[in-house]
């Protein structure tokens, strides 16, 4: 199959976005592409590079996402009919008419567009993505292309933080919908959240258009909305071991009554309107019957009940999956179900019920998961949303998109601030490794330069501080971009999204443990070239009006 064809298959589940289209933008823009216009610039073409200058989350590391959506962008960018009749009204009416039919005939035909490999660990100033082409059209692309890559690589780096604390062994689901940043953050939270690690999600529509696996217990609402068995309509289950239907509400509180005396806790505490949920919910999923046990009291209730119901199911030839806490203090709470499951099992020699599910969830983040780990914790799988999804610690990524060429001309953006200098020219970028597989180092060149040979003395130098530089020998280099569309059309097989998933983990893999660190972080090095550098100097100076002092 071709790359074409392997992009377009209908059964690719990644549905570009219907809001993503070219008036999705600032209106500056459009009024710059008029300027542009009028001053006869329909034929410069330009470079521009979109890059961040930090790693959120105080981390040392960023997962780039996003890549995808900006070529289905490329794809479908053209002006509708709508939408210039939209434009005409909007602007000024000094506008000449002649600019609007220039602007129904652009498309991204004659763009180029370079870029890292989506889930790719990326690092800060280092450009994401690379556009060449006509200055107006690649001038008109900058907001959309942040728009979808500074979401999605915030949100993709937060959730393979999250994975990294939680470790190899918890399961991850994303709870966060409704606490997104409106319908498309939420989308987009599903869909980011799973490509950094995570395993699941409770939205449905995104597992629908992305095919994430969709997860999910029940709200406290069910549990309250119930008070006693006895309002029950449906009582009765299938035996899976003789056919027959069997009361389960019996069956359940005759266990209530046995485990009453086991777990010494009173059923006069326990709340019959929960038992009443319960067991319903059982029989509605009695093969995938998970509890919401912190309605009333864990300890006092909910524990006890839920094992009531999964002993009764237990009876009838069905395996509980387990429970879901969502208050009160999630380390003891679970090391309690555990300690209490572990003491059924062992009770009644049904060895799989000490491996009952804990999910815990209440607006857990990064920092609980890190402290629940140094406590000792029996959870199993986390549900998060809020501050997963909201990228409370850090609600931005600060990708911008640089001018660094027109017509061949390098350019160069200069600030007082050092770090905030644009690098000029069109740049390659390498990725250095040493003898252990780890990464050492990021190079950048001029695109003209040779490309570095493995196994050969190179010199790297710190992008601005003149006293940073350092030989390295890496025993492999690997080019950081592939050229992503060209001719109007995607130049590259993309990948699906478990694929670009697994991607992040191998990426993250050839990272060393010290920057991927939570707490302080050692800094990865970026580095540009000798030549790249006295080059980005040279222009440097040469831009740098020289003060005069009177
Ligand atoms: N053992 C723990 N260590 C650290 N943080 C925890 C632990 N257990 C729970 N948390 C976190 O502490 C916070 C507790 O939230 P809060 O004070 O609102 O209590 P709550 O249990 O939700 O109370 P409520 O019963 O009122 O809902 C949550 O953010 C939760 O993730
Ligand atoms: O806490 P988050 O990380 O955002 O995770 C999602 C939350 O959303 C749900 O409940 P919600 O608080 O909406 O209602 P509930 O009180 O019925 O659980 C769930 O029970 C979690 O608490
Ligand atoms: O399925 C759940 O338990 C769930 C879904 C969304 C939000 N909170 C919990
Ligand atoms: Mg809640």
């Amino acid at each position: 199959m071709s790359v074409d064809e392997s992009n377009n298959v209908h059964t690719r589940l990644q549905v570009h976005n219907c809001v993503v289209q070219p008036l999705l933008t600032d209106l500056y823009q459009i009024t710059m592409a008029y300027a542009y216009w009028k001053s006869e610039k329909t034929s410069d073409t330009a470079v521009f590079d979109l890059f961040f200058r930090q790693n959120p989350f105080q981390g040392e590391f960023t997962i780039f996402g996003g890549l995808e959506e900006c070529l289905r962008f490329l794809e479908n960018f053209n002006y509708s009919d709508s939408d210039i009749e939209y434009l005409k009204k909007t602007l000024p009416p000094t506008i000449e008419q002649s600019f609007f039919g220039y602007l129904k005939e652009l498309t991204a035909k004659d763009v180029k567009l370079y870029a890292i490999d989506e889930g790719s660990v990326v690092f800060p100033r280092v450009p994401l993505i690379r556009v060449e082409g006509p200055l107006i059209v690649v001038q008109l692309l900058e907001t959309t292309l942040l728009t979808l890559v500074n979401f999605s690589s915030l949100m993709a780096t937060n959730a393979a933080r999250y994975r990294m604390a939680a470790g190899d062994n918890v399961s991850l689901l994303e709870f966060g919908l409704r606490r997104a940043q409106g319908p498309d953050g939420g989308l987009s939270a599903s869909k980011y959240a799973y490509i950094g690690g995570f395993d699941g999600t409770s939205n449905l529509l995104a597992g629908k258009m992305f095919n994430i696996p969709v997860k999910g217990t029940h709200a406290h609402a069910y549990i309250t909305s119930f008070s006693n068995p006895s309002e029950l309509k449906t009582k009765t289950l299938i035996n899976l071991n003789n056919g027959k239907e069997q009361d389960l509400i019996d069956l359940t509180l005759s266990w209530r009554t046995t485990l009453s005396n086991l777990l010494h806790i009173s059923e006069s505490q326990a709340s019959d309107g929960e038992l009443a949920a319960l067991v319903s919910f059982a029989i509605a999923f009695p093969e995938g019957f998970v509890a919401l046990i912190d309605t009333y009291d864990v300890n006092k209730s909910g524990i006890l009940n839920f094992c009531a119901v999964a002993l009764a199911l237990n009876d009838l030839g069905y395996k509980a999956i387990g429970v879901r806490i969502d208050s009160g203090d999630l380390a003891y709470l679970s090391n309690k179900s555990r300690e209490t499951f572990v003491k059924i099992a062992k009770e009644f020699n049904i060895p799989w019920f000490a491996n009952l599910t804990i999910i815990a969830s209440n607006d857990i983040n990064e920092e609980t998961i890190w402290s629940l780990n140094d406590q000792k914790h029996s959870i199993d799988c986390f549900g998060i949303g809020t501050h997963l999804v909201t990228c409370q610690r850090q609600p931005a990524l600060g990708c911008v998109y640089k001018l660094v060429e027109v017509n061949g001309t390098p350019r160069i953006k200069l600030s007082q601030d050092g770090s905030k200098i644009t690098m000029p020219g069109k740049k390659d970028a390498f990725r250095l490794y040493g003898a252990d597989g780890f990464a050492l180092i990021d190079l950048l060149k001029k695109s003209v330069e040779d490309p570095p040979i493995a196994k050969t003395k190179l010199l790297c130098r710190h992008p601005f501080d003149q006293k940073k530089r350092a030989f390295v020998v890496p025993s492999e280099i690997k080019p950081l971009y592939k050229v992503y569309w060209e001719n109007g059309r995607i130049m590259q097989r993309l990948p699906d999204l478990k694929e670009v998933r697994e991607h992040v983990k191998e990426s993250l893999r050839t990272i060393r443990p010290d920057i991927k660190r939570n707490l302080n972080p050692t800094p990865y090095k970026v580095s540009v070239s000798d030549d790249l550098y006295e080059f980005m100097h040279e222009l440097w100076m040469r831009n740098t009006p020289i003060g005069e002092l009177s």
